[in-house]
């Protein structure tokens, strides 16, 4: 799959990011002088987003690939993504370069925020293959995206943003602005009558959303906060009784207001005396891990967003696996990120355990014990773990880890992993045993004829005698009164 992105900005930028950390390779075209610097910056935002976000093993990053015009960068391309300024003739312009360039049955998707594929479409020689591919910025943190235009380019762009973790909504008939920024824009209208009257600050109208309605948002949305908010009665009895406010004059709707100097230097100061404490790569930074810690937490209610986090742990999980030419096997390998070196310089010591545990998670997707076999409701705990620290590891480094198996029974099984450096030294070694149970019962049980031919097949490679490590303790070492 070759990806091409036109305009690396705000979104540009983080589309590029989004598709690099997913392990595409993205050729890029976009004039600005500091183009590589910028990019570079949210790709290093973004990065430790990922890294603090997914407990999977993330994907060896692919690289970005500079082209020094647009017919270079879509040469060869099947996903353009385009993110240039919002400005028709320009992005008319852009699809025209793109065109003549781009295979024919590239998909040109579009970050416009709010042009209608129509009005994208004008002039264009496969008109059909162009599509707003709306994002919201921070591009590689939020999954939504709206894809307008449908037809069978539609379908092709669902499946691979979705497997970048996007969560891609088909909008049924184009309206200007889509659906998202109709939604914002009302909001951001009231804010703007709001501060023009002298009703509230920036800082006042940014605190009643982000203490309240905002943090019902993310998680429930509109509708389905306001069904609770009807109380036993639900939405019938919340839109009896709060229907009729929408004729009073709560809000002022259509009126928009003149976005004059006044109110500009009044918005912008307050936003200076708000906010101007932090750099923007600072804010971007704080609201990331906001963003993080909320994923988190709905991933483990298995809730809204969180559940495209999950997925796409799966798809990590699962791209892990290849088969193995050889034992012991060699099912998983991890980049030392800048973020796991501790104060002595060095890898710290709970990222030995997330590598291993990565790769355990591997050989038990190598056996079948995935996503679909722990939807039955059974899964591998891990009860014990034997963890040496044998070298230090730098940030930057390639690991890999050969697992064998070293014994099983109906319920049991006992690993060993040896941590590797690209020279082949062992840095590392954990030996781990897994108990087989069934989450909904809440006990071990024993493994399916399909899990225990698995092993018996891994088993059967493991002739060569254990470590001498394997099964100790950690070394005896002698009290002071004891030695003496
Ligand atoms: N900023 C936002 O919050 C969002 C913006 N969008 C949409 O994304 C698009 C881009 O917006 P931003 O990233 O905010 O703008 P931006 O101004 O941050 O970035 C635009 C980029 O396009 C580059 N560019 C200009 N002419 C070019 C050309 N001929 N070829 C290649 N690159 C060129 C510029 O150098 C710049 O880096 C717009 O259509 C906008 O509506 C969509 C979602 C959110
Ligand atoms: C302000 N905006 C219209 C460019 C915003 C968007 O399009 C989406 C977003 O990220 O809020």
């Amino acid at each position: 799959m070759k990806i091409a992105a036109i305009g690396g900005g705000v979104i540009g930028g983080g589309w590029i990011a989004r598709f690099i950390l997913s392990g595409h390779d993205v050729t890029v075209h976009d004039p600005h002088p500091e183009a590589g610097r910028i990019i570079g910056e949210v790709l290093e935002n973004a990065g430790r987003a990922w890294q603090n976000l997914f407990q999977a093993p993330l994907p060896e990053p692919g690289k970005i690939i500079w082209a020094k015009d647009i017919a270079e960068a879509v040469s060869g391309a099947d996903f353009i993504q385009e993110s240039v300024p919002e400005r028709l003739d320009l992005k008319h312009r852009i699809f025209a370069e793109i065109e003549a360039a781009a295979p024919e049955r590239a998909i040109i998707g579009s970050s416009t925020s709010g042009f209608k594929p129509s009005e994208l479409r004008e002039g264009a020689k496969h008109p059909e293959r162009i599509l707003v591919a709306h994002p919201f910025n921070p591009v590689y943190l939020l999954p939504v995206v709206e894809i307008v235009g449908g037809g069978e380019a539609a379908e092709r762009a669902c499946t691979l943003l979705a497997s970048v973790g996007m969560k891609p909504v088909q909008i049924a008939r184009e309206i200007d602005a889509h659906i998202g920024d109709r939604l914002l824009e009302a909001v951001w209208r009231e804010a703007l009558w709001l501060v023009k009257d002298g009703i509230a600050t920036t800082e006042e109208i940014d605190d009643i959303i982000r203490h309240g309605f905002g943090l019902r948002w993310a998680q429930m949305g509109l509708f389905e906060t306001y069904r609770i908010a009807g109380g036993e009665a639900g939405m019938r009895h919340f839109l009896g009784q709060f229907g009729p406010a929408l004729k009073w004059p709560w809000t002022k709707l259509m009126d928009v207001p003149d976005l004059d100097d006044a109110l500009i230097d009044r918005i912008a100061s307050q936003s200076d005396a708000q906010s101007g404490a932090h750099s923007i790569r600072e804010l971007e930074r704080i609201r990331d891990d906001n963003l993080v810690g909320m994923f988190q937490a709905l991933k483990a209610n298995d809730w809204g967003a969180g559940r495209s986090i999950r997925e796409m742990e799966d798809r990590f999980y699962a791209r892990e696996v290849k088969q193995p030419e050889s034992y012991p096997l060699r099912l998983h390998q991890a980049r030392v990120h800048g973020g796991w070196v501790d104060y002595n310089g060095h890898m710290t010591e709970f990222r030995y355990l997330q590598v291993l545990g990565d790769a355990t998670d591997a050989f038990l997707i190598h056996i079948g014990l995935d996503a679909d076999y722990r939807a039955g409701g059974c899964s591998a705990y891990t009860v014990e773990t034997h963890i040496r620290h044998l070298a230090e590891v730098k940030a930057g480094e390639l690991l890999s880890v050969e697992t064998r198996l070293l014994g099983h029974d109906e319920k049991r099984f006992r690993l060993h992993h040896d941590i590797l450096r690209a020279d082949g030294s062992v840095v590392a070694t954990g030996e781990h045993m897994l108990l087989h149970v069934d989450g909904d019962a809440g006990r071990s049980t024993a493994m399916p004829e399909t899990l225990l031919a698995g092993l018996r097949r891994i088993a059967e490679l493991d002739d060569a005698p254990h470590p001498d490590h394997a099964g100790a303790g950690i070394r005896q070492v002698h009290h002071k009164e004891a030695a003496s």
